[in-house]
């Protein structure tokens, strides 16, 4: 069938195989021309099939020559429906691991879930023993309590006042302002239980009370904090008490796995245009200005330059750690030099409908938006007929 974008507001419900398959190889391309990592040898990543999760799996497995395991949410193509963009990356990178003789393996299902833990550790046994890296990097709008089967569903809201700024129709490019009613104690909470540390915590133990995690391993998280702009409804709202949250859990994580070795990060990266960002307002706005002035000044990163940076530079680099005074490692140094947010809140003072592609780069977002699902890529030929049902290989 023809595939085509069809998107509604912040989301597209269409995926194209081709287009993501070529995402995926030209992230591959990028991290096998970079030195090679040594390291880590058998990594998990839970959230693996896009965003930060995805260019982690690449990086170790084409960075480290690590074998893997990815642990995403699935959806494959049914009837005219095609599959999601994360069964599509993940196809391409089984296939593109396969190739290259690594071991890889995909585990579908709610990562939230003791059945999808259980069936994760019953895959490291057989085919790994151990695993020694393991990458925590789901970003999901709802969790089902695996003991009391309470149901969360995680908000993006200030706390405390209404809060109003700019934001961006990225279809359209008009500049309007929104204004976010703050949270109740309970969007709180339940945010917290969504997207703050208790899961990471219940895989770390599940790894270990199985036998199965590795003495020395290394495990991360991924965080964002920001500039002010955004503060009050990402670090100082909902979402920023549940990496609060996430940070106190890397604390206990640190001293359970330091006893033999081990150690536990949150990582702060950098504002990039990925399926859970596009959803949070004000920070697509944020994201086209800052891309601007980043390109302009040759320090732009994607996800998978963050990620190489990430295990190359800090958690492989043979060297200590390199960390915040708040105990985390921060690969958003870039984005948050003084003089690159200085320019940011220069051109968002003076943002308007008419002056957005003069001081944002809003098309490059755009493009990335669609590329998320494997559009606007360069040499797929989006008018030829492709078949939507896509095999992943090694899927558990
Ligand atoms: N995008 C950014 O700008 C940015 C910046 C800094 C930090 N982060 C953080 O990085 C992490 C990953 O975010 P992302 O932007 O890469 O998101 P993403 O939406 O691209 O990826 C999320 C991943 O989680 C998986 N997932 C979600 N719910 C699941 C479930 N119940 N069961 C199994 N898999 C599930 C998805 O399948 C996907 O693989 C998050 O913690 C996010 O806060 C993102």
């Amino acid at each position: 069938m023809i595939i085509k974008p069809k998107t509604r507001g912040f989301i597209c419900t269409t995926a194209h195989p081709t287009g993501c398959a070529a995402q995926v190889n030209r992230q591959v391309e990028y991290v096998k021309n970079r030195p090679a990592i040594s390291g880590p040898k058998n990594v998990l990543v839970i959230g693996a099939s896009t965003g930060y999760g995805l260019a982690s799996r690449i990086v170790a497995a084409f960075g480290a020559g690590a074998n893997t395991i990815g642990v995403y949410g699935h959806k494959p193509a049914q009837g005219s429906r095609t599959a999601s963009p994360g069964w599509y990356n993940s196809a391409a990178f089984e296939r593109a691991a396969l190739e290259a003789g690594l071991k890889s393996y995909s585990v579908t299902g709610d990562a939230f879930s003791d059945e999808t833990k259980q069936k994760t550790i019953d895959v490291i046994r057989a085919e790994f023993g151990k695993v020694d890296t393991i990458v925590y990097s789901l970003a999901s709008p709802r969790r089902i309590h695996p003991k009391t089967g309470e149901v969360f569903n995680s908000v993006i809201k200030p706390i405390g006042e209404p809060y109003t700024n700019k934001t961006v129709n990225f279809h359209t490019g008009v500049v309007s302002e929104a204004t976010i009613e703050p949270a109740t104690e309970e969007e709180i909470r339940q945010t917290v239980a969504v997207m703050g540390g208790e899961d990471w915590q219940m895989w770390i133990e599940a790894l270990q009370e199985a036998g199965v995690l590795a003495d020395n391993a290394t495990t991360v998280a991924y965080s964002y904090i920001g500039p002010k702009i955004t503060h009050a409804v990402y670090w100082d709202g909902t979402i920023g008490r549940a990496k609060n949250d996430l940070e106190q859990t890397a604390e206990r994580l640190n001293k359970q796995l330091g006893a033999t070795g081990g150690r536990a990060y949150v990582t702060v990266c950098k504002a990039l245009v990925t399926q859970s960002s596009a959803a949070i307002p004000v920070v697509p706005l944020y994201i086209s200005v800052l891309y601007k002035i980043m390109k302009e000044e040759g320090v732009h990163e994607g996800c998978i330059e963050q990620m190489y940076r990430l295990f190359a530079e800090y958690l492989y680099s043979g060297e200590p750690v390199r960390l915040d005074d708040e105990g985390r490692i921060r690969i958003d140094d870039l984005e948050m030099q003084p003089h690159i947010q200085e320019a940011v809140l220069k051109a968002w003072d003076e943002l308007t409908t008419e002056n957005i592609d003069e001081l944002s780069d809003l098309v490059s977002y755009r493009k990335e938006f669609f590329q998320l699902f494997g559009f606007e890529t360069e040499g797929v030929d989006y008018d030829a007929d492709v078949d939507p049902n896509v095999d992943i290989p090694n899927l558990r």
